[in-house]
């Protein structure tokens, strides 16, 4: 471990105060391999303090109106805008992100999250029949669920994390929040903001450490009734084993395949880049990004050779560099699941046209240790490949052509995920028609991560269960209760 004096040191929020922990687990920064930062490695015992603090704050904050939540949500919002810049650097150096995607896509979107929070939950309504024989009013209330469990992953940080602690607190629970124990930086930055924004003590509180000590001592602490996840299948798997004795409310946000289904009509100067970015935004670290790339036999050739093109445009780069498209994956053991992906590819005799062992990548002295790769298409790849069957999760796409729009439906719906997909085509009737008939949560066409957060979020199949965003974060953190008057 580095001399630890020299190390940026987090402590979990509990109750408004930051409270050291007896334990902690080194941070890596990314882009340069070398630990940074100290993780609180919390357990049941801070969890249990947590539970403490949520449940004394829970009547009175679920007593406030929400005009007196939405205010507070507000002012936070504002904060987190004011702080864009610092929250920006922190999360690129705590994710291997670039800066400019810190800036121009993370932290706006916390702070949009936070707002858009703030607004709905002013404007929603409740049901209510009266056409009753019985002479009777029948109607809906909703209340908050109680403390709400949020599990948190390191690929977009704040992002993820305002999208569930802002609807949660907006419906009146109070909550405990566990990062990724690969980034915590800027849910520990977050939790400085609290107080001022008027949070009061015990509504948030955040408890940094892994999943297995600290996040299933909160996933299966009996005074948490929901869990809202964001992550892998396998996590999901043992959330759902951990919480099923308390039949506990779930949402759980998981990974995808994503393809892309590009017909011959598509426009290919709005498709490639859009489909380049798609694919290694972020360095291919989101759930929504695309990995398995349909297209149309007659403009294969022409499409490949425009994608690699640019593809090889896409920069890799140290994180602070603004010419840079792309930084570090978030750990060397990620970057060498993400290889061997690649490797595996070409053992089946697919061929790799660009990127890891075609290209090379330079980088100064001091990110030589960095978990940095460059983008990677992998062509003539079977359908039955790992590489066109599982969560890659990095740099990496394969390209294969179809014929028919029934064969590329059958193809693009045979993965186990159902998450997101991009339809590419000047047909309105196709684009249509393809997209009802895909098994995926979103589709998007002719665009990419255009994003309606009135909208329900989420996948089918293997890609999650439930759904967030507007109305649908709303009836997630509240219990629903249907009252009848007789009159
Ligand atoms: N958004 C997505 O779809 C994401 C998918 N992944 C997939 O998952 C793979 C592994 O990435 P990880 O970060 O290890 O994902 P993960 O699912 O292990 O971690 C996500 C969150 O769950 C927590 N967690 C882990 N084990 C837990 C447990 N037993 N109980 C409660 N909480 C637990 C982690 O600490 C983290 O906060 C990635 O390679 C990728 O394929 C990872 C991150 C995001
Ligand atoms: N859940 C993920 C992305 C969500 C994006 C959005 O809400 O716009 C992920 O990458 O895990």
């Amino acid at each position: 471990m580095a001399g630890t004096n020299a190390l940026m040191t987090l402590e979990n929020f509990i109750n408004g105060k930051f409270v050291p922990c007896n334990s902690y687990i080194d941070s890596y920064d990314p882009s340069t391999g070398e630990v940074y930062c100290r993780v609180p490695n919390s357990g049941k015992e801070e969890i249990e303090a947590a539970v403490e603090a949520a449940r004394a704050a829970f009547p009175g904050w679920s007593a406030r109106s929400p005009q007196e939540r939405s205010k507070v949500l507000y002012r936070l919002a504002d904060l987190l805008e004011q702080s864009l810049e610092e929250l920006a650097q922190a999360e690129s150096r705590d994710q291997g992100k670039t800066v400019t995607l810190a800036r121009s896509m993370d932290i706006p979107r916390a702070v949009q999250n936070v707002r858009f929070f703030a607004s709905s939950v002013l404007h929603h309504t409740s049901e209510c029949t009266q056409a009753d024989p019985a002479g009777c009013v029948h109607y809906t209330v909703r209340a908050p669920v109680g403390i709400a469990g949020l599990i948190s992953p390191w690929n977009l940080p704040l992002y993820l994390l305002t999208w569930k602690v802002a609807p949660a607190i907006a419906a009146g629970n109070t909550v405990i929040a566990k990062p990724s124990e690969l980034t915590s930086v800027t849910a520990w930055m977050m939790c400085k903001l609290l107080e001022k924004a008027g949070v009061p003590p015990g509504v948030v509180n955040i408890v940094f450490g892994t999943g297995p000590r600290v996040g299933e001592a909160l996933v299966a602490h009996p005074e948490v009734p929901l869990i809202s996840f964001t992550g892998s299948q396998p996590t999901a798997e043992r959330i759902i084993h951990l919480s099923a004795p308390h039949c506990k409310k779930l949402s759980l946000e998981l990974g995808g395949k994503n393809p892309a289904i590009i017909f011959e009509d598509a426009n290919l100067e709005e498709c490639i880049p859009t489909t380049v970015k798609s694919s290694f935004a972020n360095q291919g670290e989101i759930c929504l990004c695309t990995s398995r790339i349909f297209v149309q036999r007659s403009i294969y050739e022409e499409f490949l050779e425009k994608f690699v093109e640019a593809t090889r445009r896409w920069k890799v780069g140290i994180p602070s560099d603004p010419l840079a498209s792309m930084g570090a994956l978030i750990s060397k053991a990620h970057l060498e699941k993400v290889r061997s992906y690649i490797k595996k590819a070409r053992s089946e005799g697919a061929q790799i046209l660009c990127g890891e062992g075609v290209d090379t990548l330079s980088l100064p002295a001091k990110n030589q240790g960095g978990y940095f790769m460059l983008p990677t298409v992998i062509t003539h790849i079977k359908d039955e490949s790992c590489c066109m069957k599982e969560e890659i999760f990095g740099p990496v796409t394969c390209v294969v052509p179809f014929d028919s729009e029934e064969e590329v439906i059958q193809r693009a719906n045979s993965v186990k995920y159902g998450l997101a997909a991009t339809v590419w085509s000047c047909n309105v009737g196709r684009v249509h028609r393809v997209a009802k008939k895909l098994q995926s949560g979103l589709v998007w066409t002719n665009c990419w991560l255009i994003r309606e957060l009135n909208l329900p979020f989420g996948g089918m199949k293997s890609s999650g269960v439930g759904r967030e965003g507007g109305k649908d974060s709303y009836e997630f953190f509240t219990e629903v209760k249907t009252i009848t008057i007789k009159h």
